[in-house]
């Protein structure tokens, strides 16, 4: 059997990108992804919006809810100051062991925890795993149906705190409308759309930005 999509994607870093060097990792991803083979990283022009959204909050811990190959991941943690944490999941077994490979390739292994497993299991397990108090920063790329329970399940936990900034991906393409619905008519969420376009497309995207206001 050939490579697969995220394979390719890896080797495209390795023979382009400057080890230990985050910004040439995700010039190369962009690149392959914008001129070789489309994949669903966040990409350049949503990545500056997330760029944007995490300098303001500057997270000492971050999670991210869908790793895929790490290029959100290695976009976030990058920006992180010293001794922030970056807690990324990934279901995907095959994607997970990519993502460890691009984000040890961008010398960001020490701020990253990659945990490896379904959401709706490992969200309850934070705090006593971790020691996570609260989380300052989430970013949701995962499965779109997934976005309303395991922001729910945040609340539940009490992973949340007055001020924590959600960001979700793809509100648009794919979609998250129950998502929309939920942040936008709950008086918990004070919400913001960030008009976009879907990775290295000229459709329709965007990113929602929710405070949870405790
Ligand atoms: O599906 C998307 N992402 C989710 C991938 C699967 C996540 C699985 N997963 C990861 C962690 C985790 C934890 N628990 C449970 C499940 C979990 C996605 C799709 C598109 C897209 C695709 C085709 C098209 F024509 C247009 C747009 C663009 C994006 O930017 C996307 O993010
Ligand atoms: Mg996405």
């Amino acid at each position: 059997t050939g490579s697969s999509r995220p394979q390719r994607m890896l080797k495209a870093v390795q023979k382009n990108a400057t080890k230990g060097d985050p910004k040439s990792v995700i010039s190369a991803i962009d690149y392959y992804c914008r001129h070789k083979e489309w994949a669903m990283n966040v990409g350049d022009e949503k990545g500056l919006i997330l760029d944007s959204v995490l300098t303001e909050v500057n997270p000492s811990t971050a999670l991210e809810l869908g790793t895929y190959c790490g290029y959100s991941t290695v976009r976030i943690a990058r920006l992180l100051s010293p001794g922030s944490k970056l807690i990324t999941i990934e279901f995907n077994p095959a994607f997970a062991a990519v993502a460890r490979q691009i984000i040890a390739y961008a010398g960001l292994q020490d701020k990253v925890t990659l945990v490896e497993g379904p959401s709706g299991d490992l969200i309850p397990k934070m705090k006593e795993r971790f020691g996570i108090k609260s989380f300052d920063f989430v970013f949701l790329d995962h499965w779109k149906d997934r976005y309303v329970p395991d922001t729910k399940l945040l609340e539940d936990c009490g992973l949340l705190r007055k001020g924590t900034v959600l960001l979700a991906d793809n509100v648009i393409c794919p979609g998250a409308p129950e998502y929309l619905k939920y942040v936008r008519n709950s008086p918990r969420y004070e919400s913001q759309y960030y008009k976009s376009n879907l990775e290295y497309t000229k459709v329709e995207d965007g990113l929602e930005k929710s405070v949870f206001l405790g």
